[in-house]
């Protein structure tokens, strides 16, 4: 049966020692803990990725140390769990200046980095990468990194949303308004490099931000970056539905993202929005050998170096859950859901998502290993199968392949099973010209398609001014 639909692929990374490999830096080829600092260990990856064809980098970020799990820094600390991580963004142009169509996606919280020094970053990088950049948007879920922000206490889930909200109003106005097109006309006989008719203050004035404007960057090639979001609680959501473009759906099963790919386009109809103009994507966990016995072992050394206090650090932070919490008693009652202020999709895939009812004996050890259920072990073509599998069922458009060893998982990836998949005409063999925005979709636009609500802003519609 041949299947046209051709999937999505960025890299799933963080400029970070480790990311979600818990306890594999002790590997004999991880390389990224000590080489996350070097710009030319991310212009070379930003090399591989592009032989692979590899749409983007996907760099997640968190602005503050897991402590949720013992109430404790310590087990992230030790393990170097997204701690020390630096600031994604200085590695995007060096890594854009060695390449022509890898994009990169950068996580930036609308809960602590205001809007209009974000809104100058972002077209900044959309002009050094010449329209190849993507802002993956969060809501931030680390107490600690309230903390670091001045607040006593994380601000709750869903005002977090309602901020953000917000935000996107501010940064749309300043991206899409400000500027009119042509504002630069470089007239020597008048001596106007700029015409200031042409620039427009945005005054806005809501309940979190007072921004007046003009934005202090011209317009880029995509103007608004690609906006990619994930975050799968109700709120989360109906954000996407919103406001992204692009969905990063966490869920433990291909049926549990199905469910949630669903509800997305559906809810992004009922805001007037074409579901073709948002791509879903989830994760992808590989461990590839040229043999299924090469992978098997692969497998049983990774989770032999597995640290399961890191992976439980990470859980805590990202669910709210404390599984050191939980007496002996408690072992086997059941594993239940309960809505936390920290996110709603990691506890989600132990509880209420999981494919059977979980003990909590049951859940607190599927991270105490490499959680086999999520992971694809096999030969190359055993791989593909499985992948294509997860794209079908699933309804996804994508996936964000994880590290586990880095970076060589990546590359014998792109040696043995990329192409597999192309043979089967499940990925693409060349690169489509033009902007990230371009590539990804069909509307043809290096701009916001009409339908999306920061499409309304633009030139010539002035709003508060
Ligand atoms: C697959 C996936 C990846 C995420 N990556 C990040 C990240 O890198 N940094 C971050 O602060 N939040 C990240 N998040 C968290 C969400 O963006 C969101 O802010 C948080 O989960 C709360 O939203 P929710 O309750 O709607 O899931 C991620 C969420 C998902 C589902």
């Amino acid at each position: 049966m041949s299947y046209k639909k051709q999937m999505i692929l960025n890299a799933f990374e963080m400029t970070s020692a480790m990311h979600n490999s818990h306890g594999l830096w002790k590997h004999k080829d991880s390389k990224r803990h000590r080489a996350y600092k070097d710009i030319n260990y991310w212009m070379e990856l930003a090399k591989t990725l592009e032989k692979g064809k590899f749409d983007a980098v996907f760099f997640a970020d968190v602005l503050g140390v897991y402590d949720t799990y013992k109430e404790s820094k310590e087990p992230s600390i030790n393990d170097g769990l997204q701690f020390p991580v630096n600031d994604g963004a200085f590695v995007i142009p060096a890594m854009a200046a060695v390449t022509e169509h890898l994009s990169f996606a950068l996580t930036v919280s609308t809960t602590y980095e205001p809007p209009f020094g974000q809104a100058r970053r972002f077209s900044t990088l959309d002009h050094l990468t010449k329209g190849r950049v993507a802002w993956n948007i969060v809501t931030s879920y680390l107490p600690n990194a309230a903390r670091n922000f001045g607040f006593k206490d994380m601000i709750k889930h869903d005002k977090r949303y309602e901020i953000a909200d917000e935000y996107m109003d501010v940064v749309y106005k300043l991206w899409e308004s400000s500027w009119e097109d042509g504002a630069v006309i470089e007239d020597t006989e008048q001596g106007v490099l700029i015409d200031r008719k042409k620039i427009h203050e945005i005054h806005h004035k809501g309940e979190y931000f007072d921004v007046e404007g003009p934005h202090l960057t011209e317009p880029s090639q995509q103007r608004t970056p690609v906006l990619y979001q994930a975050g799968t609680s109700p709120k989360g959501r109906a954000f996407a539905a919103k406001h992204a473009e692009c969905v990063f759906v966490g869920g433990p099963t291909p049926e549990r993202v199905r469910h949630y790919t669903e509800d997305i386009r559906k809810q992004a109809e009922e805001y007037g929005r074409n579901p073709e103009d948002i791509k879903i994507f989830t994760f992808l966990t590989v461990i590839v050998g040229k043999t299924t016995e090469e992978a098997e072992e692969k497998f049983a050394e990774y989770n032999q170096l597995w640290s399961a206090d890191a992976a439980k650090a990470q859980f805590g932070g990202a669910s709210g859950y404390n599984v050191a919490e939980f007496t002996k008693d408690e072992l086997d009652n059941p594993f239940e859901f309960k809505a936390t202020e920290h996110g709603h999709y990691k506890a989600a895939s132990l509880t209420k998502d999981a494919k059977k009812k979980l003990s909590i004996k049951e859940a607190i050890s599927k991270l105490e290993g490499l959680d086999r259920d999520n992971i694809i072990v096999g030969n190359p073509s055993e791989v593909a199968d499985q992948i294509q599998y997860q794209f079908e069922a699933s309804g996804v458009d994508g996936f964000n392949l994880n590290h586990l060893v880095t970076p060589a998982d990546l590359e014998d990836f792109i040696e043995l099973v990329i192409p597999i998949l192309q043979e089967r005409g499940l990925y693409k063999k060349e690169y489509k010209k033009g902007t990230l925005r371009e590539k990804l979709f069909t509307h043809g636009s290096p701009l916001l398609p009409s339908g999306h609500p920061g499409s309304k802003y633009r030139k010539g519609e002035k709003i508060n001014n």
